[in-house]
């Protein structure tokens, strides 16, 4: 009890020496502040010049004063008012509460022997009991007085002020009569929560870092795949075409070249087995025939002098091999072109092509252009169909042709090829021809026409203007003098 007396003496010296009893927010505020510091303390009011109680600190000004106590002691500390309604102390709360208040001069304070300011200290910033129904609520505490509203007083809810940078905290005591409680989070809060809000913040951010930096990964990853950057890397300006002579094994005379495509990415070459699979998930692959066979055709027409007759070996995708699609399309740019010597020749790999195929191929080949079958020999092409189609070409896969050395079962196969091929009234190249050595052989076995690194590996059209000028000097031998390390597959 001496504590209470004490803390109420306390407070009542401190209001008589640096307040006025002064009804305005702004003292209010101040009182308030004062009340939370003194552990004992409940409520402050404050009297009027007869001694009535006008205004508290937790009703603010009242609507009538109410007079003076008759039942008033005198003690030490001042006059006590024993059960005095708390009411008119704290605002809307029971009338049938009641407390002791002590008055000194202009002020009175609530004592409560119960130290529940300890409580709002450490578990709440502000308090505030009343009507469950009622949303807007006055919260007090330590900051003062300030009204909130709460959406539902069944869960905790979260509030900014903006203009303080503060963050509250309510929660909600069901009962009878339910009571609220606000925590206050502002910068001062640090002090108090620094090491909690520290790892907690630590925790958090470096969880956010990891997942942010697992997704940007993820993206990086995605953008690197050249399913993404296809749509970026590939545009017809993007193309660009290299040429690999096809020679006339006995002769060494050039009878065309098959075009190769690359795409440029800044000063790097992007080479077919990197973005063919891309071109095919992302249906580019017309687009790209298109840009491909277009390009080279005003690109060998612009710089090649006037030939007897050059075959032009385009690669297609078997699904664009549609006579009607590729007629128009051909059609368009050979009248561009406007040369009559250069002589198409579609290229089908033996693997695509298939019975649908067969009847667009023949009605290209009715168009005049040539048909030649890929990588034969690695398929399982049905003879009769390839006889229906008669192709000009049968392109023997390089795969034979390397393994020709070692004599195995695959190399005993080219001469079976050469003889499918006169059946089916076909010519033959042979592809991948690297060394002396393989050419002598296919010679001897009796291949006409034949492509590879010995001859010249792809190129770009000023190296293949190169390559026929210096060849057309060197065919008159039977063996031509090029070969790879001076002819090889260059850069744009
Ligand atoms: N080791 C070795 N390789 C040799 C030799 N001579 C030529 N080659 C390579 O063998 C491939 C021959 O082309 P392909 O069988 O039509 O196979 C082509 C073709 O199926 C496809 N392709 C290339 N350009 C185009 C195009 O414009 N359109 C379409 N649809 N496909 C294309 O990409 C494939 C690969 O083309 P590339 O990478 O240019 O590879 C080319 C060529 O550079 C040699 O002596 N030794």
């Amino acid at each position: 009890m001496q504590a209470v007396m004490a803390d109420t003496s306390s407070l009542l010296d401190e209001l008589n020496t640096r307040f006025r009893p002064d009804c305005e927010p702004e003292n209010l505020k101040r009182l308030n502040a004062l009340m939370y510091a003194h552990r004992y303390v409940r409520g402050i009011g404050l009297l009027d010049e007869q001694g009535r109680l006008f205004c508290s600190v937790g009703a603010g000004r009242l609507d009538q004063p109410a007079p003076p106590s008759r039942s008033v002691i005198d003690g030490s500390i001042g006059r006590y008012q024993l059960n005095t309604p708390v009411r008119r102390f704290v605002g809307p709360i029971e009338d049938s509460i009641r407390g002791t208040a002590i008055e000194r001069g202009r002020f009175q304070v609530l004592a409560d022997s119960a130290p529940t300011q300890d409580a709002f200290r450490e578990h709440s910033d502000a308090v505030w009991a009343g009507a469950g129904s009622q949303r807007r609520r006055i919260f007090t505490g330590t900051y003062g007085q300030w009204s909130e509203p709460v959406l539902s007083p069944d869960v905790a809810q979260l509030s900014f002020d903006w203009r303080h940078a503060r963050l509250f905290v309510t929660d909600t005591v069901q009962g009878v009569s339910p009571v609220s409680v606000q925590s206050i989070l502002g910068v001062h809060s640090l002090d108090v929560f620094r090491l909690r809000i520290l790892a907690v913040a630590t925790i958090f951010c470096a969880l956010f870092g990891l997942v942010l930096s697992r997704a940007i990964a993820r993206h990086c990853r995605a953008y690197e795949t050249m399913d993404y950057r296809i749509r970026h890397l590939f545009a017809p300006d993007k193309v660009v075409c290299h040429y690999q002579p096809i020679l006339e094994l006995a002769t060494g005379r050039m009878i065309g070249c098959e075009v190769l495509a690359r795409l440029r990415d800044g000063d790097k070459l992007i080479y077919p087995d990197k973005f063919i699979p891309a071109l095919n998930r992302r249906k580019l692959t017309w687009a790209f025939d298109a840009a491909v066979s277009r390009a080279a055709l005003l690109e060998l027409a612009a710089a090649l002098p006037p030939q007897t007759r050059f075959a032009v070996a385009l690669n297609f995708f078997p699904q664009n091999l549609r006579r009607d699609t590729i007629h128009a399309h051909l059609q368009d740019v050979m009248a561009r072109v406007g040369r009559t010597d250069l002589q198409i020749e579609l290229e089908v790999t033996e693997y695509d092509f298939s019975p649908e195929l067969a009847p667009e191929l023949r009605r290209l080949k009715a168009d005049g252009y040539g048909i030649s079958i890929d990588d034969f020999g690695t398929g399982y092409s049905n003879l009769g169909m390839v006889k229906k189609v008669s192709p000009d070409f049968l392109k023997i896969d390089r795969s034979f042709v390397l393994e020709m050395g070692d004599e195995t079962i695959r190399s005993s196969l080219i001469p079976e090829i050469i003889a499918i091929a006169t059946a089916v009234g076909s010519e033959v190249i042979a592809e991948g021809i690297e060394t002396i050595d393989q050419l002598d052989q296919l010679r001897t076995l009796g291949v006409r026409y034949g492509q590879g690194y010995y001859f010249a590996r792809p190129m770009a059209m000023a190296d293949l203007q190169r390559f026929m000028a210096a060849h057309a000097v060197a065919a008159e031998a039977a063996i031509p003098a090029a070969a790879a390390d001076t002819f090889v597959d260059s850069a744009v």
